[in-house]
C-alpha cells in the first residue's frame, strides 16, 4: 500500500483538467501517442463537444520516481460545473490528495473555491497547480497570491506547468508520490469497498468503480451490498488504464471496476459498502459496519417532457429508461397534460443537466419533445395543515386553500473582478438576492448572497455571463426553505387555461412577468384564421391581454409569381416548423411558446 497513490484532478471549468489529466496519463505509458483522443476521460460525443465532463472516470497508472521506486498512481476524473458537484465529492472520497488546478492566466474562480473546500473538508491533501504557462498573459504570482488570499492554503510550493506543451508534468509526478499520503486501510481485515461510481454497459451490466478500504475481494468471490445483503459473484474485475485491464483481485488502497451480472443500475447503489458475502476458510469474512456513505442526491429542477405527437409516448418512456441507466440522478415519472396530453414529468440536478437529457433524447434516441418552463420544488402548507410537495405548477392547490407556499433559497458565491461589482450586484438585486458578505482580494471579489432557487433556474447564470462580459462565475448549494409570496400566473388562449404554461413568480413580479409572457406569445404565436387572444391571469383576475390577428392573405401570396424555389422553401420551413406545433384547442402553438418566459427580460 505504501506505493499506491490515489488522487483526482479538481478545477474551475476550462481551467485544463482533462488537458492535464491526459498528459499524466500519457506521460506514465496509459496510451501512446497515436491512440490519444482529444480528451480520452470525456467519453461521450455530447461530452466531447461542450467539452464538459459528466461522468467521473479513473486511471490507473504506473509511474517510476527519480528514486527508482515505482508507484501505482490512481487518477480519478472530476467535473468541473455546479450541476455535477456531488460527483466531486464522491471522486474526492477516494482519494487522499487533488491538484488544485488553477488557470495563470485567469486566476482563481468560483468553483476553484468551491471544489477545493470540498477537497479541504473531507481530508484530501490539496497541491496547488498552476497551468497554461505557455500562455503569453500567464501571471504565476497573481495566481499563487489569490491562491493563498482567497482559498487560505499554501501555495509557494505550487507548480507551474503547461498542460499543453509538457511543461512541469514531471514535477507534478514526484509531488504526487511525495506529498500525498499512501492510503491507509487494513489489507488483512474483512472485505469493504466503497461504490464509487456505477453504470450500464449493454455488453456486460453494470460495472462498478469501487475504492476497496480494507481487505481484497478475489476474481470469482461472492460479495453483498451491505445496504440491501443483495449478493453478486464478481465475475471480473480491474482497473482501468483507462482501458480495462482485468486483475486475479482488487486490494486495500485500490481503485477498480467490479462486474458481476448485475442488470439494474438501482441495485449497485452508489456510496454503497460491498464486503465478502459469507466467512471463508481463511478466516476472513463479512464486515460488521459500513464505511460512511454519500448524501443522496435530489434533483432541483424539474420540468415535464411531452412528445409532438401522441404516439411517440411509448419510445419517450423507451428512451428515458434507458438514459436513467446510464444517470441514475435523472427522475421520471408520468404527468398528463391537458394541453399536452401525455408525457413525464422529469427532475434535474439543474439546467445543464436538463440540457443535457434533453438533447441526448433528440439525438440518440430521434425523439421529437415539447418541453415545459423548469421549475423547482415548492412546498405548501395547506388550510388544513397539510404539508405538500410540488413540482408542477399546474399542481398548486387554489389560492384560497393555501396557508403558507415555501420555496426554496440558496447560498451563492458569486466572483468576478472588481469592476463587475455593480451590475452583479443589480442582478442580484432583481433576483430577489439578499447580499450576505462582500470579500475583496486583491483585484477580484467574492459576493454571497442568498437567492431564491427558482430566480436562479430560469436563466442567472446567462445573465450573469451577459453582464459581467464572461468574467464572473459562480456556484451555490441549497440553504433551506423559506416562506415567500410567490404566486401562480396562469396563461388562457382564447379564454382557455393552458395548463402546461402555469408559471410560479414572485408576487411583485407577476404583473410584469405576466404581460412579458403574454407579448411574446403573441410574436412566437404566428396568425391563424381567426383572433387569437392571450391572457395572464392570478386566479380569476386577468393581469394582461393580448391579440393576434387573424390571418388574411394565403402563405403563398406572399411570393411573387413564378419564384418556384422561393415558394417551396417556403413551404418546407413551413412543414418543418409544424413538426414541433401542438395544436390547443384551435389554436397552433410552436414549442418555443411553452418556453417563454426564458425569453422575457427583468
Ligand atoms: N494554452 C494552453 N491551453 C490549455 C492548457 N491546458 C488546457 N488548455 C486548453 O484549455 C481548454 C480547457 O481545457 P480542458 O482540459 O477541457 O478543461 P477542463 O478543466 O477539463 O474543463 P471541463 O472538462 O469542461 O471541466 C481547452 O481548450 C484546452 O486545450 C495549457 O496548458 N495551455
Amino acid at each position: 500500500m505504501n506505493h499506491i497513490r490515489n488522487f483526482s484532478i479538481i478545477a474551475h471549468i476550462d481551467h485544463g483538467k482533462s488537458t492535464l489529466a491526459d498528459r499524466l496519463i500519457q506521460r506514465c505509458g496509459g496510451l501512446a501517442d497515436r491512440e490519444m483522443e482529444a480528451q480520452v476521460l470525456d467519453s461521450m460525443d455530447i461530452e466531447k463537444e461542450r467539452g464538459i465532463t459528466i461522468k467521473a472516470q479513473t486511471a490507473a497508472l504506473q509511474y517510476k520516481a527519480q528514486d527508482g521506486t515505482v508507484y501505482n498512481l490512481n487518477l480519478i476524473d472530476t467535473p468541473g460545473h455546479v450541476d455535477f458537484s456531488y460527483e466531486v465529492s464522491r471522486s474526492l472520497s477516494a482519494c487522499e490528495g487533488a491538484l488544485l488546478v488553477v488557470d495563470a492566466s485567469q486566476g482563481v474562480e468560483a468553483q476553484t473555491v468551491a471544489n477545493c473546500y470540498t477537497a479541504l473538508d473531507l481530508g484530501v491533501e490539496v497541491l496547488p497547480v498552476l497551468n497554461k504557462m505557455d500562455l503569453p498573459n500567464a501571471d504565476p504570482e497573481n495566481a499563487k497570491a489569490e491562491v493563498e488570499d482567497v482559498i487560505g492554503i499554501d501555495a509557494t510550493d505550487a507548480i507551474p506547468c503547461s498542460a499543453k506543451t509538457g511543461m512541469g508534468i514531471d514535477e507534478i509526478l514526484e509531488a504526487v508520490v511525495a506529498k500525498i499520503p499512501a492510503p491507509k486501510g487494513d489489507p488483512a481485515g474483512p472485505l469493504r469497498a466503497m461504490i464509487i461510481d456505477s453504470w450500464f454497459d449493454s455488453y456486460v451490466g453494470v460495472v462498478m468503480l469501487v475504492r476497496v478500504v480494507d481487505g481484497e475481494l478475489k476474481k470469482g468471490e461472492r460479495f453483498k451490498m451491505m445496504a440491501t445483503s443483495a449478493a453478486y459473484e464478481a465475475n471480473s474485475l480491474g482497473v482501468f488504464t483507462p482501458a480495462t485491464l482485468p486483475r486475479d483481485a482488487l486490494r486495500a488502497g485500490e481503485v477498480g471496476y467490479i462486474i458481476a451480472g448485475i442488470k439494474e443500475l438501482k441495485a449497485a447503489k452508489v456510496g454503497d459498502t460491498i464486503t465478502l458475502e459469507k466467512k471463508l476458510p481463511n478466516n476472513q469474512g463479512p464486515a460488521s459496519k459500513a464505511l460512511p456513505g454519500f448524501k443522496e442526491i435530489q434533483p432541483q429542477v424539474f420540468a415535464g417532457l411531452y412528445p409532438t405527437e401522441a404516439n411517440q409516448y411509448d419510445a419517450l418512456r423507451d428512451a428515458l429508461e434507458k438514459l436513467q441507466l446510464n444517470d441514475s440522478s435523472l427522475r421520471f415519472e408520468p404527468e398528463v397534460s391537458q394541453a399536452l396530453g401525455f408525457g413525464f414529468r422529469c427532475g434535474f440536478l439543474g439546467l445543464l443537466h436538463m440540457e443535457i437529457v434533453q438533447e441526448r433524447l433528440e439525438r440518440e434516441f430521434d425523439q421529437d419533445l415539447i418541453t415545459t418552463a423548469p421549475s423547482v420544488v415548492y412546498e405548501v402548507v395547506k388550510g388544513d395543515g397539510e404539508v405538500i410537495q410540488v413540482e408542477n405548477p399546474s399542481k398548486m392547490p387554489e389560492q384560497g386553500r393555501i396557508e403558507e407556499i415555501r420555496e426554496p433559497i440558496v447560498t451563492v458565491h458569486l466572483y468576478m473582478p472588481q469592476e463587475y461589482v455593480g451590475p452583479v450586484m443589480t442582478l442580484a438585486n432583481q433576483k430577489r438576492g439578499v447580499q450576505m458578505n462582500m470579500a475583496y482580494h486583491g483585484r477580484q471579489v467574492m459576493l454571497t448572497y442568498e437567492l431564491p432557487l427558482g430566480e436562479i433556474v430560469l436563466d442567472f447564470f446567462d445573465k450573469l455571463k451577459s453582464v459581467s462580459r464572461g468574467y464572473a462565475s459562480m456556484d451555490y448549494e441549497f440553504k433551506e426553505y423559506r416562506a415567500s409570496d410567490v404566486v401562480k400566473v396562469d396563461i388562457l388562449l382564447n379564454g382557455e387555461k393552458v395548463d402546461a404554461l402555469s408559471i410560479i413568480v414572485h408576487r411583485s413580479q407577476a404583473t410584469y412577468r405576466g404581460r412579458a409572457v403574454a407579448a411574446k406569445m403573441r410574436e412566437i404565436i404566428s396568425r391563424q384564421m381567426f383572433d387569437v387572444a392571450i391572457q395572464a391571469a392570478i386566479g380569476a383576475n386577468i393581469i394582461a391581454r393580448e391579440t393576434i390577428k387573424a390571418l388574411r392573405k394565403n402563405v403563398l401570396a406572399k411570393c411573387y409569381g413564378g419564384d418556384i424555389t422561393r415558394k417551396r422553401k417556403l413551404l418546407e420551413k413551413q412543414k418543418a416548423g409544424k413538426k414541433r406545433m401542438k395544436q390547443i384547442g384551435s389554436v397552433e402553438v410552436p414549442q418555443e411558446a411553452f418556453l417563454a418566459i426564458l425569453q422575457v427580460e427583468d
